[in-house]
């Protein structure tokens, strides 16, 4: 289900405070360091779209809730009460003055505060603290315009979103990007919309989109040379063609990966192509729509592989899937060098978190080097595997710098025989009809692949040459 119908499918029926309490045990489970993915398994499959869209939300605005919960109560609640209380005031906060926007629309402050009420009393585990509750929340609802006048005084800039990210993760920001710290964090805590990518062996994407989108009622814009983003996202099975295999979900953004790699390639077919962290195959997908090449994917796990194998039947395509560590090549590998390499890293997600606003408070500040030194590791394990005049397109969803300019830098400095070519760099988040002006930045980047891109999740595209 997509985040931004989510609510709207949610039975009418299902009372607020009934919601509330799942989004406290998914709140506390996030905060206990549990995916929202995961989290949000155990909710009841006819709550679990509303319930989602309401946790997007809290997640969107949890450095403030942590904020308002310290401040109206010092000595830390327990974890299922804390994450209750915490979750309110977001959405009560979010509400002001009058009326809560976004996913919780059409609920006042005063609505919310007494479902939480609710939602305290009618819970097991709860219902001795509705007293409690009910007296913080009151409270804030009360004291609101002063609260907030203090916590604007101590953010950053003075801008209460920007600490809706964790403290480590804005002074990130701000030493890779300067004075674009604020509008990358204003990006990233906005919901992104359905992006659709359109398999050219059936149709253009804007024959999909004027022969079979629009006749059908569903609205959209043209998004990069494959792309169509929805102006409603919808369950995508009741899109034209989805089991026919006419259109695949990817971001705008990772939809540059195969068209950058295959450009690079001398003309023909069959060449040796490895992905080498494939899984569930989006970029697989695309390689093979574009191209008939030989393709590996590989991933290191074996479930996720059989994402792979789901994804290329529904879509028609063929490639070699093996589970197996690209970084340790002498497990799998033929000892045929390969023409072209993607390597789709492992990373910290930071560039995704529009759509996974549970990322930032998962992540600690310690993975960004442990990760980059997991790059590093795949980027020399299958750099020998590259023939030499073959291309390696290196990719990461990430926008902080170690995981992709200086990933990158570092890579050219040891490799004499590496030579970066024209690739678009670290792509910043980007909404549409939101005209902030983020584009590409960094040293390493054209821009020209993504000039046609209307909306994006953050990204980071290098494209190595071996000398011959
Ligand atoms: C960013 S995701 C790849 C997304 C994929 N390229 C797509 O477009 O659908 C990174 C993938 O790397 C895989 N991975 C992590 N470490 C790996 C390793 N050492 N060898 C192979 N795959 C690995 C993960 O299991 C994960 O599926």
């Amino acid at each position: 289900m997509s985040e931004q119908n989510a609510h709207k499918t949610s039975p009418r029926n299902v009372p607020l405070w009934q919601q509330l309490q799942q989004v406290a045990q998914v709140v506390q489970q996030v905060q206990a360091g549990s995916s929202t993915a995961t989290a949000l398994e155990q909710v009841p499959a006819g709550l679990r779209p509303g319930v989602q869209a309401l946790v997007y939300q809290v997640l969107r605005g949890l450095g403030i809730g942590r904020w308002l919960r310290e401040q109206l109560v010092p000595k830390k609640p327990a974890p299922l009460l804390d994450a209750l209380l915490t979750s309110a005031l977001v959405l009560a906060w979010r509400a002001q003055p009058e009326q809560c926007g976004g996913h919780a629309e059409g609920y006042t402050g005063f609505t919310l505060v007494n479902q939480a009420v609710e939602a305290a009393k009618r819970h097991p585990r709860l219902k001795h603290q509705g007293g409690l509750v009910n007296a913080v929340l009151r409270r804030f609802l009360r004291e609101q315009e002063e609260l907030e006048v203090v916590y604007r005084a101590q953010s950053p800039q003075r801008d209460p979103e920007l600490l809706n990210l964790p403290r480590w993760w804005w002074q990130r920001l701000q030493q890779d990007y300067g004075v674009q710290a604020g509008d990358i964090v204003h990006q990233a805590l906005q919901p992104a919309p359905l992006t659709l990518r359109v398999n050219v062996r059936h149709l253009s994407a804007r024959d999909y989109l004027e022969q079979h989108l629009r006749p059908a009622g569903i609205e959209g814009i043209l998004n990069g040379a494959h792309g169509v983003t929805l102006a409603q996202a919808c369950p995508v099975q009741q899109l034209p063609g989805f089991a026919e295999g006419w259109i695949s979900v990817q971001d705008a953004a990772a939809q540059l990966a195969a068209p950058l790699l295959l450009e690079a390639l001398p003309q023909g077919n069959n060449l040796r192509v490895l992905d080498a962290c494939a899984a569930p195959g989006g970029k697989t997908a695309h390689l093979l729509e574009l191209a008939d090449h030989a393709v590996t994917a590989l991933d290191v796990d074996p479930v996720r592989c059989q994402r792979i194998h789901d994804n290329l039947q529904r879509l028609g395509l063929q490639a070699t899937v093996l589970a197996a560590d690209a970084g340790a090549p002498a497990s799998w590998w033929d000892g045929q060098p390969f023409d072209a390499i993607l390597l789709d890293a492992p990373c910290t997600a930071s560039g995704i978190v529009r759509r996974h606003p549970d990322v930032p408070w998962l992540r600690r500040e310690q993975d960004v080097p442990q990760l980059a030194a997991q790059q590093q590791r795949l980027l020399e394990a299958l750099w020998p595997l590259l023939v030499p005049g073959g291309h390696l397109l290196y990719c990461t969803c990430s926008i902080f710098k170690q995981e992709g300019e200086e990933q990158i830098a570092g890579f050219l400095q040891r490799h004499a025989d590496a030579v970066a070519r024209a690739a678009p760099g670290h792509l910043l988040p980007k909404h549409h009809n939101k005209d902030a002006g983020l584009g590409e930045n960094g040293t390493l980047g054209t821009g020209t692949a993504s000039a046609s891109l209307v909306d994006h999740d953050g990204f980071f595209y290098a494209l190595l040459a071996k000398q011959p």
